[in-house]
Order: C-alpha cells, then sequence, then structure tokens
C-alpha cells in the first residue's frame, strides 16, 4: 500500500540523533545548520501528532524560518556557529537587550526561545527513556513543561499547551512514531540522543550567560 507520508516528511529519531551530533565542533562551538536541522527533524514528530499542536508547531516553525534566512542571508558566515552569531550581533547592536525595539527578530533572541524549549525537551525525553510500560506521556510532558518552559509562558499559553498534553499518543504509539525498531531500540537511541541534546542545551546555556542574553525580551 502506498504510504501517504513521504520518507523525507517521516519522523526519524535517528536524523534528529544525528543532526545534534553534528551540531558539536572540535572546540565545543554549536554549530547552527545542525541546530536547525535537529529542529526541523523534531517538527516532523510534532506535525504527525495533528491540528491540536498547529500552533506549537507553527511557532517553531517560524522561528527556525528566522534562522534559515540569517544562516542564507548576506551576512551568513557571521552565522555559523551559535558563537560566531553572538559575538556579531552583540558587537554590531543587532540584539534588543533590555525591551523590544528595532530587533525583534535577532539571532539570538530566536535561538534563545528555541533554546529553552530544548530544556523541556531533554526533560521529556528523559522521563519517557526511564519510565514503565504504562507511563503516561501527558504526565511526563506536563511535567516537563512545568519545570522549564513554562515560566516563561503567558496563562494562555500555558493553558493551552496543558489541554494538548492531554492528547498525546500513548507510550507505546509514542515510540512506535520514532521509527527506530522496538521499545528497547528506542530506549537505548534515546540513551544516546539525550546526552548530545544536553550538552548542546549546556554549550548555549554558558555562553548566553556569559554575555547576560539569558533574558532577552
Ligand atoms: C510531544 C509534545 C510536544 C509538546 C511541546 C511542548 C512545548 C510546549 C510549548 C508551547 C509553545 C506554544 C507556542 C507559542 C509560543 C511562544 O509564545 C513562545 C515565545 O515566543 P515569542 O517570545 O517569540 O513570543 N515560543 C516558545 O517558547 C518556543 C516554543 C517552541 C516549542 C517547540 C516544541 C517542539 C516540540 C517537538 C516535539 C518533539 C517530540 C520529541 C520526540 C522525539
Amino acid at each position: 500500500m502506498a504510504d501517504t507520508v513521504s520518507d523525507d516528511q517521516k519522523f526519524c529519531l535517528k536524523e534528529v540523533l544525528d543532526a545534534f551530533r553534528l551540531c558539536l565542533s572540535e572546540n565545543r562551538e554549536v554549530y547552527l545548520q545542525h541546530y536547525v536541522a535537529g529542529w526541523r527533524g523534531l517538527i516532523k514528530f510534532l506535525n504527525t501528532l495533528g491540528s491540536v499542536f498547529g500552533f506549537i508547531s507553527k511557532d517553531a516553525v517560524t522561528k527556525i524560518q528566522i534562522l534559515v534566512h540569517l544562516l542564507n542571508g548576506e551576512n551568513g558566515s557571521q552565522y555559523v556557529t551559535i558563537q560566531s552569531m553572538v559575538k556579531y550581533e552583540q558587537g554590531n547592536e543587532l540584539v534588543d537587550l533590555t525591551k523590544r525595539g528595532n530587533n525583534q527578530e535577532s539571532g539570538c533572541r530566536t535561538l534563545l526561545r528555541l533554546h529553552r524549549a530544548l530544556r523541556w525537551l531533554e526533560l521529556f525525553l528523559d522521563r519517557l527513556r526511564t519510565s514503565s510500560e504504562d507511563g503516561k506521556t501527558s504526565v511526563m510532558c506536563a511535567d516537563a513543561y512545568n519545570e522549564s518552559l513554562a515560566k516563561y509562558h503567558p496563562w494562555v499559553i500555558r493553558k493551552a499547551a496543558g489541554m494538548a498534553f492531554c492528547l498525546l499518543p500513548g507510550r507505546q504509539a509514542f515510540l512506535e512514531i520514532m521509527n527506530v525498531g522496538s521499545s528497547e531500540q528506542v530506549v537505548a537511541m534515546l540513551g544516546e540522543a539525550i546526552p548530545l541534546i544536553s550538552e548542546v542545551y549546556q554549550i548555549t546555556e554558558v555562553l548566553y550567560a556569559q554575555h547576560n542574553m539569558l533574558d532577552l525580551p
């Protein structure tokens, strides 16, 4: 039977794992191109979950597009790594530091939103990896969200997110959408992916802290 979803739209955890592996340079810089690719892979997953998640996917896609635009733009060479982006945008006053101004679509503030979401992902995937067969994905997702991203979101977004989480598929179906194989194989691959995601997160967190950019408006 013909598959209605073509291969390049189909989510595969391996693709995300590979992207986050490629993110790290030898001297622990983070390649923006692969960071964006990792997010693109994750969005494919979100899109398989149905239209209730559309408002989340739409926001993430908008942010990815801003970064891709910068990467492919005339100053693209300044955006090779997150480190070079921070240096370039800060050095050229391209970031709004205290209140929203002319630089609402800076790479730094845009990436910060995804960076905060990456912490949610790390917490969620770790819960998924260590959960029992009857673990509830909606609870894992909500707990991870409340521990991370929720504090940056207004009430109305938290409410909408909470409602969407209740519609997540159960653990088994969730693991199957990852297209890796048996549950044990998915769990093993998560065990490989989470430390990489965590490392990318930590490097970015330290960099943003050093530049006082953890609260960009
Ligand atoms: C698997 C279930 C997916 C649940 C996703 C959990 C995260 C919930 C986030 C709710 C965000 C709602 C949309 C709007 C957000 C914006 O207000 C807000 C602030 O932006 P602004 O400063 O430009 O106004 N934006 C954000 O915080 C960025 C949110 C980006 C969320 C990306 C979530 C991607 C989830 C990918 C799922 C992958 C599942 C993992 C499987 C291996």
